[in-house]
C-alpha cells in the first residue's frame, strides 16, 4: 500500500475511536440519562451489552438482579436504556391504555419481522392481530380442546411406551414435541410428528433448542444475521455451524408454509379451523395490506417458539416441582381423580378450571418459570413517561424482566419456593395482579387461552393416567441462561412414567 494511503487509512482510524471517545464521554456525563445510576461502561456504550452476552455469554436477567442490588430499582443498562426492579414498574411500562413501540434491535433480531409479535408499531400489531384474534378466542379454544387432548394422549402413549422398556423420558424435550405437534396442527392442519422421534429428538425440537444462544448474536450484531438469514441453506450450514439450529428450522417450516400455500386443499380436509385458514383468507389478504411475501413464513416461525417453547417450558418446570415434593403430588392426584374417576371419560377443560389446587400449581409454574424472561423493550413516547414514580425522557428504551416481579418476596413470600398454595391461601386476593407471565398491555400474549388449555388438560392427564417418578433430576439442572426464553444447559429433567390402567 501507498504511504499516502496507509496514513489516510491510520487517520480515519484515530478519527473514529476519537469520535467514540467522545461519544462516550457525552453518554456518561452530558446524556438525558446520565443522572440514572449503573456500570459507567454500560452508559458509555453499547457493546457493554454485547461484552456481558456474546463474550462472557453471561445470563443478563442474572447480572440485572446483580446490578439492582448495588444501583437500586432503576439501572441504565445502556446510552439510552434503563431497567426497571420495582413490580409498580411493571404495570407503568405494561399497561393495556400505552401504545409504546416495541425496541427494533432486539425485536429484530428474531428474523419475525413480519409477524404479529415482530411488528413494532401497536397500529400494525393490531391490525394483525384482529386477524388471528377470533382463532384464539376462550370460545374457539373451548371448541379446540378434543385436538389438545388427542395430542396430549398422544404424548402419554410415548411416555408409558419408553417406561416399558425401561427408559426414563426426557420431559422438556417430550413436553416441546407435544407444544410443536399441537402448534403445527394448529397452524397447518399437518403434523411433523415430533412426539415419535426416538428420545423425543426430533429435528424441528433439537433445531429449535439449538438456535436459542444463537439469538445473543443475531441480536448484537444485525449484518451477522441479515447475511445469514440471506444464504442458502448449504451455504449458511457450512458458513456458520453454530447457527445450524436455524437453518434446519427455517428449511423445515419453510417446507411447511410452502406446501400449504401451494396445495390450499390441505386446509379443506382440516377437522378444525386454523391460522393458516385465517392467513390466506383471500377478503383478509386483500384488505391487510401487511401481508408482503414472508409474513406468512415468520407467522408460522412466531407461533412456533411463542406457542412452542413457553408452554414446554413451563409444564417441565411445573412437574419437576410437583415430582420434587411428595406430599404435593400426591394431594393433586386425588384432586384430579375425584373430577375424573372414570379413566375413559375425562372431563372437559370448564370442569378442570374449577378444582383449586389444580389451577393454583399452574399459576405457579407459571411464575416459577422463567417464561419469556427477557426484559421486553419498549420506546418512551415523545411526551415521556413516569414509571416508578420517575419522569423518563422522550426515545428512552425502557424494560423490565417478568423475573423481577415473580421473585419479588414484597408480593411473594418466600418467592424461591414452588408453593401453590399461595395462590388459595386466605389472604392471596391481590396476587392475580402480579402474574405476568403473558406480559400486560396491548402486546400481551396473542395465545393465553390456548396456553391455559394446554396446561390443563396436560397437567390433569400426566396426574390421572400416569405415575411418574423422578429419574435423578436436580433442581442445579433446571439452572437456565437469558436467551430471551430459558435456555436449559445442563441435563435435561428425566422421569420415568408408568401409565395407570384404571
Ligand atoms: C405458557 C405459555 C406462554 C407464555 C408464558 C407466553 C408469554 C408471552 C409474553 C410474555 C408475550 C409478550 C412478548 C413481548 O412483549 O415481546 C407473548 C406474546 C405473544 N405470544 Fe405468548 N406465551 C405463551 C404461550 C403462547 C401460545 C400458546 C401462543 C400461540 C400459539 C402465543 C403467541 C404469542 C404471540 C403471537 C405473541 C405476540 C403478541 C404481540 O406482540 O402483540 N403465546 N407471550
Amino acid at each position: 500500500m501507498e504511504e499516502g494511503k496507509i496514513y489516510l487509512l491510520v487517520i480515519s482510524i484515530l478519527a473514529f475511536v476519537a469520535y467514540r471517545v467522545v461519544q462516550g464521554v457525552y453518554n456518561v456525563f452530558l446524556h438525558p440519562l446520565s443522572r440514572f445510576p449503573g456500570p459507567r461502561a454500560a452508559a458509555a456504550t453499547s457493546w457493554w451489552k454485547t461484552y456481558v452476552e456474546v463474550v462472557r455469554q453471561e445470563s443478563m436477567v442474572h447480572v440485572l438482579v446483580g446490578l439492582h442490588k448495588v444501583y437500586g430499582d432503576i439501572v441504565r443498562v445502556g446510552p439510552n436504556e434503563l431497567h426497571f426492579a420495582n413490580p409498580e414498574a411493571y404495570h407503568d411500562i405494561y399497561r393495556s391504555e400505552l401504545r409504546w413501540d416495541k425496541e427494533a434491535k432486539l425485536y429484530e433480531s428474531f428474523g419475525e419481522d413480519r409477524s404479529s409479535f415482530g411488528l413494532l408499531r401497536y397500529g400494525d400489531a393490531k391490525q394483525r392481530k384482529e386477524v388471528l384474534q377470533p382463532l384464539f378466542s376462550r370460545r374457539a379454544i373451548l371448541g379446540m380442546q378434543e385436538l389438545v387432548g388427542e395430542k396430549v394422549d398422544h404424548l402419554v402413549q410415548v411416555l408409558v411406551k419408553n417406561q416399558a422398556v425401561g427408559k426414563s423420558s426426557d420431559m422438556l424435550f417430550a413436553l416441546r414435541c407435544f407444544t410443536v405437534d399441537m402448534i403445527l396442527d394448529f397452524c397447518f392442519a399437518k403434523s411433523v410428528d415430533a412426539m415419535d422421534e426416538p428420545d423425543f429428538a426430533a429435528p424441528i425440537v433439537v433445531a429449535m433448542d439449538n438456535s436459542l444462544p444463537t439469538f445473543h448474536m443475531f441480536h448484537h450484531f444485525p449484518w451477522f444475521r441479515k447475511t445469514i438469514l440471506s444464504l442458502p441453506p448449504w451455504l449458511a450450514l457450512k458458513a456458520s455451524p453454530e447457527t445450524a439450529g436455524l437453518t434446519q428450522l427455517q428449511v423445515i417450516l419453510g417446507k411447511q408454509v410452502k406446501d400449504v400455500t401451494t396445495s390450499p386443499s390441505i386446509l379443506e380436509a382440516s377437522p378444525h379451523p386454523t391460522i393458516y385458514h385465517r392467513l390466506l383468507d383471500p377478503k383478509v389478504r386483500n384488505s391487510n395490506l401487511l401481508f408482503e411475501d414472508g409474513a406468512l413464513f415468520d407467522e408460522a416461525l412466531t407461533m412456533l417458539f411463542a406457542g412452542g417453547v413457553t408452554v414446554g417450558d413451563t409444564s417441565m418446570t411445573g412437574f419437576f416441582h410437583i415430582l420434587d415434593q411428595p406430599t404435593l403430588y400426591s394431594a393433586l392426584r386425588s384432586e384430579v381423580l375425584k373430577a375424573w374417576p372414570n379413566i375413559n371419560n375425562p372431563p372437559t377443560l370448564e370442569a378442570l378450571e374449577s378444582l383449586p389446587l389444580l389451577t393454583a400449581t399452574i399459576k405457579e409454574s407459571l411464575r416459577v418459570a422463567p417464561g419469556a424472561c427477557s426484559p421486553l423493550l419498549r420506546i418512551v413516547p415523545p411526551t415521556g413517561a413516569t414509571i416508578n414514580g420517575t419522569f423518563i425522557p422522550a426515545s428512552t428504551i425502557v424494560g423490565m424482566s417478568s423475573f423481577f416481579v415473580h421473585q419479588s418476596a414484597a408480593i411473594f413470600s418466600d418467592p424461591g419456593t414452588f408453593n401453590p398454595y399461595r395462590w388459595i391461601s386466605p389472604d392471596s386476593s391481590g396476587l392475580e395482579k402480579w402474574l405476568v407471565a403473558f406480559s400486560k398491555g396491548p402486546r400481551s400474549c396473542l395465545g393465553m387461552n390456548l396456553a391455559w388449555c394446554e396446561l390443563y388438560l396436560l397437567y390433569a392427564t400426566l396426574l390421572r393416567r400416569v405415575e411418574m417418578r423422578l429419574d435423578g433430576t436436580k433442581r442445579e439442572d433446571l439452572e437456565w441462561r437469558d436467551c430471551f426464553t430459558p435456555f436449559y444447559p445442563g441435563r435435561h429433567l428425566r422421569v420415568f412414567c408408568e401409565g395407570v390402567e384404571k
